[in-house]
């Protein structure tokens, strides 16, 4: 019979000491072998396993080589996207938020679990591609801007989605969470506006690390928001903090800024409450174009990105904090 013990030491060698439980299964040199695949990503597993193979099946008394590839579940950090109200810009802040992230060095995806208004397809330039199932598992759709995504847009026929209730709601979020992200460790949740169905599957199922709060400058848009923050507080998910958007408009003809909605409102509003403000986002002609277009502003290099930046460059430091507690 063969000795394990070098058999065992090669194997530690090619796989970086990922392997474990070596074993022959029959005297015609079936050897059985496990590989923790834990953090790598999709791509990485498969030649590691083909080279593991191949350097054991090279040894005298090795017919055969099986190996059982295990990877710890790892959890993921959640940082849900959340507003009191529709429109106020919380699609275009997760998708930037998350492209700039991922610019910034986290491992970020995106879930998309606006049931009412999907618009991450769109937004990260993926409309009409529809994920593949890897297992029993969704895999994440990947774009030119490092961020693999998975919206409710793309499991549900057009217009379909806005009836999902509770359970539905809830078991379509789940698919979108729990899919084979790969490497990705931290998620950016784009969530419905308000306080409905999927928020509390969120929050009860996937127990967010926190949350960004998007509101424009305005009292009404306020209010809501702190609607959505008490949901939040409520559950003990902490605020990251409070994003105002579409504050100040530079005409682009004259440069003269005008204020809409008024300036100032969700930061006044974040002290208030004691959150953290994380920045203003203008409202800008450049962010609508490019985010209608296909293309993150936080992805190029226009001035417009730069709010984007600064906002995740706050996120990303509260994320470390927390990493270090
Ligand atoms: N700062 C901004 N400047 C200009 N346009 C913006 C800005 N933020 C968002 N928009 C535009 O406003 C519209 C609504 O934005 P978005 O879809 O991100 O809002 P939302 O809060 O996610 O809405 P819903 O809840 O309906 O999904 C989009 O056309 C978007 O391009």
């Amino acid at each position: 019979m063969t000795d394990i013990a070098p058999l065992a030491s090669i194997a530690t060698d090619l796989s970086g000491g990922r392997t474990s439980g070596l074993r022959f299964l029959d005297e015609q040199g079936t050897l059985a072998i496990v590989l923790d695949v834990t953090g790598l990503a999709e791509a990485e597993r498969k030649p590691l396993e083909d080279k593991l193979r191949a350097g054991l099946l090279a040894r005298p008394g090795v017919a055969e080589v099986r190996v059982a590839m295990t990877a710890e579940k790892k959890a993921l950090t959640i940082i849900a996207v959340g507003s009191g109200k529709g429109g106020v810009g919380k699609s275009t802040l997760a998708a930037n938020l998350a492209v700039a992230l991922r610019r910034q060095g986290v491992k970020v995806g995106l879930v998309d679990a606006d049931i009412y208004g999907p618009s991450q397809p769109r937004l990260m330039d993926s409309e009409g591609v529809k994920p593949e199932a890897r297992g029993s598992k969704l895999a994440p759709v990947p774009n030119a801007y490092g961020v693999p995504m998975l919206s409710t847009g793309q499991i549900a026929a057009p217009g379909q989605a806005i009836a999902w209730r509770g359970p539905m709601a809830g078991k379509a979020l789940e698919q979108l969470v729990d899919a084979s992200w790969g490497d990705i460790d931290t998620l950016v949740v784009d969530l419905p506006p308000g306080t409905g169905d999927v928020q509390l599957t969120m929050i009860q199922r996937h127990k967010p690390a926190g949350a960004v709060i998007v509101s424009t400058p305005q009292d009404l848009a306020l209010m809501d928001a702190t609607r959505a923050i008490s949901l939040f507080e409520q559950a003990e998910v902490p605020i990251i903090g409070l994003v105002e958007n579409m504050a100040g408009y530079a005409c682009p003809h004259c440069g003269e800024v005008s204020d809409p909605f008024g300036c100032g409102g969700a930061e006044a509003a974040a002290q208030t409450m004691g959150l953290d403000f994380l920045g203003r986002v203008p409202l800008s002609m450049g962010i609508r174009l490019a985010s209608d277009g296909g293309v993150p502003p936080a992805a190029g290099t226009d001035p417009v990105g730069e709010p984007f930046h600064a906002i995740a460059a706050k996120v990303a430091a509260w994320l470390a904090a927390r990493k270090g507690r």
